[in-house]
Formats: C-alpha cells, sequence, structure tokens
C-alpha cells in the first residue's frame, strides 16, 4: 500500500468526539434493539465468532466467477454447519449464526421454508418421519411453489398430483414448459427433496392446489432420480449478491411418490382414494407463506439499519464545503437537506425494528388459536403479514438506495455494502408474494371489513388493527359499494391499503413507548424517533390529509417546524444511535461504515487490492491499446 501511515490504519477511533456527544446509555438502548438482554447476548456473542473466524470471510464475493462463488457458499455452509455441531449451538444460536454468516444459501430455505411447511401443514407421523431427518441435514430441503407461467396466481399452477389407487401413489407431472417449477432457492445444485405444490386430482376429480414431499436427487451420489429435471435458472441481479443461491428449474415426467408424501393436515386422501378436509380452513396450505412473511418483517430492519449504519457513520466523517478561517470544512451530516433524508430512515429502522416485534407476537398468537380451532384472526393474521411485508420490503430497498446516495460517489464503490446490499435486498420486494399483490389482499380485507360496517345484518364488530375503523364516520354510514368497482380501483385501494399499514406501524411504535424503558434518556430518543417517523409521513402524504381535510394548512406548517426541530434533536445521537444495532464491521461489511469512521486509508488500500491492480500494465494492453496508440488498429486482430 502506498502513502498511508500505518498510525492513521490501526487504533484511532476518528468518529470518538461524535461517541461522546451522545445524550443516552448506549448500551440500554442495544438491548431494546436486541429485545432483551438474553436476545443482545446470543446476538452479541454469534456475531463476534462469525467475524473472528476467517473462514467466514465475505470481502472477495465481488471479484469472484459464479462458480467460484458457488462453491464458496457450499463451503461456508458446510462450515458454519461443523461450527454449530462443534460448538453445539442451540437452535437459536444457530440462526443467529447462519444470519451473520450473511450469505445467502440454499440452508435459508432448508430452515427457513422446507422444515416450517412440514412443521404446518404435515400431520404428527409426517413430522415425526421427516423432521429429524432434516434437523440433522441428512435431507435438505426447498420449496417448489411458484412456476414459469404463476407465481402470484398460485390458484393457477399447473403441476398435477393424480392419486393412483392401484398403486397407493401420487403421479407427479409437468404437462405444459409453463408448469416447470421455476425460482425455488437451493432447488438448482442442492436440495434433495422439495415440498412441491401441484393440483390435486382424485379419481379423475380437482381438489385445487397441495403440497407434496418429493424426492429429487439420489443421498448417495446426488444425481436426479428419475423423471426429474432439474437445474440453476442463470445469473440474477448485481455481481455477487443473490447469485451465491441456486435459484432453481424442475419439471417432473410422471414422477411417483407414496401416498403419504402428500401434506396431510389440510386435507386427506384415502388408500380408497377419498378426498377428506379437515375442519381447518383451506387458505391454511398457504401457511407457510403467512410464517415467511411474518420473518422477512421482521429482518427488514436489520437491512435497512445496516445501510443507515453505513451512512450516518459516513455522513459524520464526510466533509464538504463551509471552511472558516482555514478550518474544517462541514460534515455532510450537519445539512439539514442531509438530516431530512438520513433521520426518517434511521426512524424507520427503529419502527420496522417493534413492528417486526409486535407481528412475531401477533404470529404465535394466531398459530396458538389455530391449535385450538379458533380461525376467526387468520384474515387479520393474513391482512398485517401481507400488508406490513409490503410496506417494510419496499420502504427498507428504497431506502437502501436512498443511502447509497447519501454516500455520495462512494456510495457506488462496492466496498461501501451498499449496491450489494441493495441487490441482496431488493428482491424481498418480490418473492413471499409481489409487493402490490400483497396490498391488494389488504384491501380486500378492508374493503371486506367496511361493508359489514355498513351492513344492519353483522353484528361483528372491527377488533384489533381495524377497530379504529369504528371511529370513523363517514365509513360507519358506508353502504359499501366498492366491492363491486374493486378492480376499477384498485390503485386508490392499494394506496388505502398502505394507509392502513403505515397506522399500525406508528401505532405500535407509540404502544412500545408506553411500556417501561430502562436506561438513561433511552425513551426519550425513542420518542423522538417515533415522532419523526410519523411526522415525516405527515408531511410526504400532506395532499392526502389537507385534501381529506385531516388537517388544515396550519397543522401542515407546525408538522414541518416540529420536524426540523426534531432533526436536531437526534443530531448529536446519530452516531449513537446507530451503535446501539452492535453490528461488527464484519456484518456491516462497509469501508465507509466501520466503527472507527477511518474511511479513507481504508479506501486507498482497498483499491490497489483490485485484481485490475495486479499488474501495472493490464492485459490486452498489447492487443488493444499500443496498436490504438500507434495507429496500427487496422492490423490488430480484434
Ligand atoms: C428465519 C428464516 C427466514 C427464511 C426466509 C427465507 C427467505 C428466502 C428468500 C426467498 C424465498 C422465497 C420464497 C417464495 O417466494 S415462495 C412463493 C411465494 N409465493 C407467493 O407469495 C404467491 C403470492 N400469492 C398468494 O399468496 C395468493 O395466491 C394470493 C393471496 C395472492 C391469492 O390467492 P387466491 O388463492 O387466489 O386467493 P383469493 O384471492 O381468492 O383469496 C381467497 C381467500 O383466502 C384469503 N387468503 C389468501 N391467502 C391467504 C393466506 N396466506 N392466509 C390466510 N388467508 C389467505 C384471501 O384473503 C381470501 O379471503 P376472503 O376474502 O375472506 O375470501
Ligand atoms: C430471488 C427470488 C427467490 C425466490 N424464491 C422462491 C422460492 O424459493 N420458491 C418459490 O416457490 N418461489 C420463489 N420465488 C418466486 C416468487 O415467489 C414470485 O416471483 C413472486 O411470488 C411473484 O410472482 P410472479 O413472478 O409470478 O410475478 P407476477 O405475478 O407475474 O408479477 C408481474 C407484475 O404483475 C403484477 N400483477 C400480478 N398480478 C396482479 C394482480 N392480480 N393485480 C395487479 N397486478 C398484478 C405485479 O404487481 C407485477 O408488477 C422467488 C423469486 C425471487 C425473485
Amino acid at each position: 500500500m502506498e502513502g498511508v501511515g500505518e498510525e492513521e490504519m490501526e487504533g484511532v477511533d476518528h468518529l470518538a468526539h461524535e461517541r461522546n456527544k451522545s445524550e443516552f446509555d448506549v448500551d440500554a438502548m442495544k438491548i431494546v434493539w436486541a429485545g432483551s438482554p438474553h436476545a443482545f447476548d446470543v446476538s452479541d456473542r454469534i456475531s463476534k465468532l462469525v467475524a473472528s473466524d476467517p473462514g467466514f470471510r465475505k470481502d472477495n464475493r465481488s471479484t469472484l466467477s459464479r462458480k467460484e462463488l458457488f462453491k464458496n457458499t457450499l463451503r461456508k455452509a458446510a462450515y458454519a454447519w461443523k461450527t454449530i455441531v462443534d460448538l453445539r449451538l442451540s437452535e437459536e444460536e444457530a440462526a443467529k449464526l447462519r444470519f451473520y454468516v450473511d450469505e445467502p444459501a440454499f440452508t435459508d430455505l432448508h430452515w427457513g421454508m422446507f422444515i416450517p411447511a412440514i412443521k404446518g401443514q404435515g400431520t404428527e407421523e409426517q413430522q415425526q418421519k421427516w423432521l429429524p431427518l432434516a434437523y440433522k441435514m441428512q435431507i435438505i430441503g426447498c420449496y417448489a411453489q411458484t412456476e414459469l407461467g404463476h407465481g402470484s396466481n398460485v390458484q393457477g399452477l399447473e403441476t398435477t398430483a393424480t392419486f393412483d389407487s392401484q398403486t397407493d401413489e401420487f403421479i407427479i407431472h409437468s404437462p405444459t414448459l409453463t408448469s416447470s417449477k421455476w425460482w425455488p432457492g437451493g432447488l438448482g445444485k442442492v436440495a434433495t427433496h422439495a415440498i412441491a405444490y401441484a393440483r390435486l386430482i382424485v379419481g379423475g376429480r380437482e381438489h385445487g392446489v397441495h403440497g407434496f414431499i418429493v424426492q429429487l436427487r439420489s443421498l448417495e451420489d446426488h444425481s436426479p432420480l428419475l423423471g426429474i429435471t432439474v437445474g440453476d435458472i442463470g445469473m440474477k441481479f448485481g455481481n455477487g449478491a443473490y447469485n451465491t443461491m441456486d435459484n432453481g428449474v424442475l419439471q417432473f415426467d410422471h414422477v411417483r411418490i407414496p401416498r403419504n408424501q402428500m401434506l396431510m393436515r389440510v386435507s386427506q386422501v384415502t388408500c380408497e382414494g377419498k378426498y377428506k378436509q379437515s375442519d381447518v380452513p383451506r387458505q391454511l396450505v398457504y401457511g407457510t407463506m403467512v410464517y415467511v412473511r411474518q420473518t422477512i418483517v421482521a429482518d427488514a430492519s436489520c437491512a435497512l439499519s445496516r445501510a443507515v449504519c453505513i451512512a450516518t457513520r459516513y455522513s459524520a466523517v464526510r466533509r464538504q464545503f463551509g471552511s472558516q478561517n482555514g478550518g474544517p470544512e462541514t460534515q455532510v451530516i450537519d445539512y439539514k437537506t442531509q438530516q431530512s433524508r438520513l433521520f426518517p430512515l434511521l426512524a424507520s429502522a427503529y419502527a420496522f425494528r417493534f413492528i417486526g416485534e409486535w407481528l412475531k407476537w401477533l404470529y404465535a398468537d394466531v398459530t396458538q388459536r389455530l391449535q385450538a380451532n379458533d380461525f376467526s384472526t387468520l384474515p387479520e393474521a393474513h391482512a398485517c403479514t401481507a400488508g406490513l411485508k409490503s410496506l417494510t420490503t419496499t420502504a427498507t430497498a428504497d431506502g437502501i438506495e436512498e443511502c447509497r446516495k447519501l454516500c455520495g460517489g462512494h456510495g457506488y464503490l462496492c466496498s461501501s455494502g451498499l449496491p450489494e446490499l441493495f441487490a441482496v435486498y431488493v428482491p424481498a420486494c418480490t418473492y413471499e408474494g409481489d409487493n402490490t399483490v400483497l396490498l391488494l389482499q389488504v384491501a380486500r380485507f378492508l374493503m371486506k371489513t367496511v361493508s359489514q360496517l355498513g351492513s344492519r345484518l353483522s353484528s361483528k364488530k372491527p377488533v384489533g388493527t381495524i377497530a379504529y375503523m369504528t371511529r370513523v364516520e363517514h365509513l360507519m354510514q358506508c353502504r359499501c359499494g366498492v366491492q363491486r368497482g374493486f378492480a376499477e380501483l384498485s390503485a386508490d385501494l392499494v394506496e388505502a391499503a398502505v394507509a392502513h399499514c403505515q397506522l399500525i406501524v406508528v401505532s405500535k411504535f407509540i404502544e412500545k413507548l408506553q411500556q417501561e424503558i430502562p436506561g438513561k434518556g433511552v425513551k426519550q430518543q425513542l420518542e423522538v424517533l417515533c415522532n419523526i417517523y410519523a411526522l415525516f409521513l405527515l408531511h410526504k402524504h400532506q395532499g392526502d390529509f389537507l385534501s381529506t381535510g385531516c388537517i388544515t394548512p396550519k397543522h401542515a406548517a407546525l408538522a414541518n417546524d416540529e420536524l426540523r426541530s426534531l432533526y436536531s434533536q437526534v443530531r448529536p445521537n446519530a452516531i449513537a444511535l446507530v451503535d446501539a444495532f452492535n453490528y461488527t464491521d464484519h456484518y456491516l461489511g462497509s469501508i465507509l461504515g466501520c466503527y472507527d469512521g477511518n474511511v479513507y486509508p481504508k479506501l486507498y488500500e482497498a483499491a490497489w487490492k483490485d485484481p485490475l491492480n495486479e499488474s501495472v500494465v493490464p492485459d490486452g494492453y498489447h492487443l488493444y491499446i499500443r496498436p490504438l496508440l500507434k495507429q496500427e488498429i487496422r492490423t490488430a486482430r480484434l
């Protein structure tokens, strides 16, 4: 490395003056962020374990070819498993370890969808047979629902599962090109088994889409089983990024599986060929998606806080303009424009943390009720998971991109960590349900509720997240004709769905503040952030609030003044508020966001490590540059 002194690289905390300004107990805030002292302890321990182990190094991803990248992911997944087994980590610790390894891999689908699908939709007997194998990773599973021709429209899937009573088997078949399974993560190169979704046909009658456990590859030599065609679907957006995942294509050619491999908690097929439906609602076939949507909401705050941490630290390091008498220039974080873009994202990260916590509670509650055959809160749970998944992933993906811009030119470097973070995160707006399609589900739920408010026949009072509807006078009087005009009004209804979800986020943030929150100044900081979150939304949508007469122009102006004052209150605490996320430099993966703020020497050093700088004169000079310079281009072999 040229031109950088040792002392500039090591030991100096360039953000110490910022940390000294903070007005609250950062360690107490770390516990609030983690959720509990126990959660903090696990997260802190495991993140440090991963960061200190060279086996989990990740700084070379953007320079590897797809094949090298994928092999490296396989190595890391195997190494992570060995670490989990050797250290006898608990399930909670193991999940944290996979999280901090921070590389999309087949294991996400195995633990995140395959196992939950068996748990949620399998019978006791099926769980006893399959879960021990899956827990020990003696089989590796994926979730194969989406097809080339249909993703959002699950009822439109074309794969068939026809019952053969002669052999007591299902025949799984892909009748068309568009029925090829397409996208499932882990399917392309790794999974030995899939939960495959197919239209059930018994005795010539169709019974809709159901899940089946299908073995795909030999457990001896990994070759595809008879009738299975399987492979990877190819490179995806961004270098490195989600290309560590083997999203796959799969065709079935009359593949036979035993009858007991249909997931039979919701409905059953007997050996005589009788189709039986349990008392539970059919929608439970979609249960795994509800579970994963809830985990995606919980994870949104991690991705957003990571980007915000990088942009905040760098904004305190970066200086532009404003030097007085040869003194230092202004830190860009002191510009009001920078604050008005950055601090609402900081507030959103905290808001999403708490909404994720609340949604976990809601999901646990609905699961408990379902077990007791109480299905009353299922529609609300579906609407909340779908709507909040849509809201938080859209805001997080947009927020990561905004953080990149907040870091100016250096944000565009891979070493800022932000391009890869965006590329890995942005498909969350599509997978587990396209965000618009999911908002339409929320709109449908809201319209149904409104129509019931207007109906004299219904004695149901809205409760939970829709309880507020009884307080909105014009909704109470509404004879809802919207159901008929739903498609025509869908663009507006989607906006209403977003507003409904924002209301949930704001009210759960306020509820959080009503709890006891220990630690000097911690609650005050959270109050400031909560007010920023709410007022920023009000400011952004002031046109809607004004046009509906909910606020006056004077209110709008006051809100904006207040927002500016809140930004000034956050400013001295900004670095401490991102320190409270407790991210290691390994997890952040960003030179701009490194804890000590010593950005420039690290950027300089990293540039020299780029493979292009391995030689001073580049490969290709003699073929393409020299002939150009020597005006010999016509004779050169191009
Ligand atoms: C810590 C571990 C983390 C792991 C995370 C791993 C992440 C790895 C990354 C990626 C993995 C990605 C995986 C995938 O993408 S899997 C595929 C996901 N696919 C989708 O999400 C498809 C989206 N489409 C749907 O969900 C549905 O088809 C639909 C909801 C859009 C429409 O369904 P349809 O059958 O047409 O239903 P209707 O509209 O007719 O509705 C009927 C009725 O049912 C209600 N309803 C719909 N869905 C649900 C549900 N999930 N739960 C409960 N109820 C549901 C719907 O509201 C209607 O109700 P009604 O109005 O009262 O009649
Ligand atoms: C990275 C990644 C990983 C994935 N992993 C898996 C996996 O592991 N397993 C799996 O089964 N699947 C997986 N998927 C597939 C994913 O679930 C689907 O892509 C997703 O559900 C969206 O469906 P689609 O692709 O059919 O989009 P489409 O429905 O074709 O969407 C295209 C456009 O049409 C619009 N649209 C669609 N329907 C309507 C409507 N009714 N009204 C208004 N607008 C509409 C959408 O808003 C969107 O703008 C993955 C996808 C990605 C990108």
